[in-house]
C-alpha cells in the first residue's frame, strides 16, 4: 500500500504541510529539530492512532494550535483507494475514512505503517510490554477478531484491579465473574498470539539471521504470562491474595513477552546497542513480510535517521530489500545518506516544519 498527498496541520513544528509522495522512496532531509521526525510520526499516527515516540499527547499538538488533523490518500495494490484521516481536537482522536467518522480500530485496519527509529532497540531491550504492543499490532492484522477478544480482556484485568484496591476486595462474589472473564479472553489472546508466532517465527529467524548472522538466532521463545500447567481462572483464585497485596493482577495475557534465542549471545546484555537496533530492525521486516503474505501488499515503511541508526552496508541492504519488494517507504537524515547514492528518490528539504521538495 502506499499513501499519496499527505496533508498535516498542527503536529508539532508542522503548522500546514501538503505533500505529494513517491510510491517508492522518500527522503526528508534537514537539520536536527527541523521537523523531519514529524513527517514520520504523522504517518505512524494514522495507521497506530499513537505516536512511536514517548511523551504526553498534548506534545503532539503544535504550541498555540488548537486542531491537529492529519489525512492521506491511501491506495492498496488491488487499486483500492481511500481517504484516511484522523484528528484530536485536544481530548479525543477521531478517525475517519472516506469522509465518514468511523472507530480507530478500523483506521488501523486500513493502514499500516511499520517504523524503524532511534527508540526502536526497546523492543529488544525495554520492557516486555513492547513485545506484547509488536506482537499483538502483528496478530491483529491477521486475526481481526483478537481485537475484540483483547478489549474483553484488558476490561476485566481493569475490573479485577479496581476491585483489588477497593474496600471489600475479599469478597468472592464480586471477583468471580471477573476472574471467569479474564481467564476465559486470555486464553483466546494465548492460542491467537501462538497462532502467529508460528507463522511469524520462521521469517522471523531468517531475517534476523541475515542481518545479523554472527549471532546464530536459535529460537523464538514465548512466555503466555501465567504457567504452562496450570488453568488461569484457578490460579487467579489462589494468588488472589498476592495480588491483594501488590494491587493489581500479576497473571494474565498482559504479562505475557517473548524473546529471541542467540547462540552466541545468550543473555540480553551480551548483545551491542547496534545489534539490538540491527534485531529490532530485522523483527520489524520479518513482520512487514508476514502482512503481505497475508495481505497482498506491504506496509508502509518509515525509517527514521537511518544512517545515524546503522552502518553503511546494513542502511543498502535494507534499502535494496525494500525496493525489490516494491514498498513505499519514508525515510529521515541529517543529510542525503550515502547509501541511497544512485537510488531513484523523491528528497524534500526541511526547515522549520516547512518541507521543499529537493528531487
Ligand atoms: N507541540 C509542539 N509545538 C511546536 N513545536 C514543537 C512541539 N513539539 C515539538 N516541537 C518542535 O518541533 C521540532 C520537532 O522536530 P523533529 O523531532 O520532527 O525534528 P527532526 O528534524 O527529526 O530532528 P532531529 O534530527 O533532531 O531528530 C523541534 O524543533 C521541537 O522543538
Amino acid at each position: 500500500m502506499r499513501l499519496e498527498q499527505l496533508r498535516v496541520r498542527g503536529l508539532r513544528c508542522l503548522g500546514d504541510i501538503s505533500v505529494e509522495l513517491d510510491p517508492a522512496l522518500n527522503v526528508f532531509t534537514g537539520a536536527n529539530g527541523a521537523g523531519k521526525t514529524s513527517v514520520l510520526e504523522a504517518v505512524f499516527l494514522l495507521s497506530h492512532a499513537r505516536s512511536f515516540r514517548s511523551g504526553a499527547k498534548e506534545a503532539l499538538l503544535q504550541r498555540g494550535a488548537s486542531q491537529l488533523a492529519i489525512f492521506a490518500e491511501l491506495h492498496h495494490v488491488d487499486g483500492r483507494t481511500g481517504r484516511v484521516g484522523l484528528g484530536r481536537d485536544g481530548v479525543r482522536w477521531e478517525a475517519r475514512l472516506d469522509g465518514a467518522n468511523v472507530a480507530i480500530g478500523q483506521l488501523v485496519r486500513e493502514c499500516a505503517v511499520v517504523c524503524f527509529e532511534p527508540g526502536s532497540h526497546a523492543l529488544i531491550a525495554g520492557a516486555a510490554e513492547e513485545r506484547r504492543r509488536y506482537l499483538d499490532w502483528g496478530v491483529f492484522h491477521v486475526e481481526h477478531e483478537f481485537l475484540i477478544c483483547w478489549r474483553r480482556h484488558q476490561r476485566a484485568l481493569k475490573q479485577r484491579n479496581s476491585l483489588l484496591r477497593s474496600a471489600t476486595p475479599t469478597d468472592d462474589a464480586l471477583f468471580a465473574p471477573w476472574e471467569a472473564e479474564l481467564a476465559q479472553s486470555a486464553l483466546q489472546i494465548d492460542q491467537q498470539r501462538r497462532a502467529y508466532l508460528d507463522l511469524l517465527r520462521p521469517k522471523l529467524l531468517t531475517s534476523v539471521g541475515g542481518l545479523l548472522p554472527e549471532l546464530g538466532a536459535l529460537e523464538l521463545r514465548y512466555r503466555r504470562g501465567w504457567p504452562e500447567d496450570q488453568e488461569l481462572g484457578r490460579q487467579l483464585r489462589e494468588q488472589r491474595g498476592r495480588d491483594l497485596a501488590r494491587g493489581h493482577t500479576t497473571l494474565g495475557a498482559h504479562r505475557a513477552d517473548w524473546s529471541i534465542v542467540f547462540e552466541h549471545a545468550p543473555l540480553r546484555e551480551h548483545l551491542s546497542r547496534g545489534q539490538e537496533k540491527l534485531t529490532a530492525l530485522a523483527c520489524m521486516l520479518a513482520q512487514a513480510e508476514l502482512y503481505a503474505e497475508h495481505r497482498g501488499e506491504w506496509p508502509i515503511v518509515c525509517l527514521d535517521d537511518l544512517a545515524s541508526e546503522l552502518d553503511r552496508a546494513h542502511q543498502a541492504a535494507v534499502v535494496a530489500q525494500l525496493a525489490a519488494v516494491q514498498a513505499q517507504v519514508l525515510l529521515t537524515g541529517t543529510e542525503l545518506p550515502q547509501a541511497l547514492q544512485g537510488r531513484p528518490a523523491r528528497v524534500f528539504h526541511v526547515e522549520q516544519g516547512e518541507l521543499t521538495r529537493l528531487l
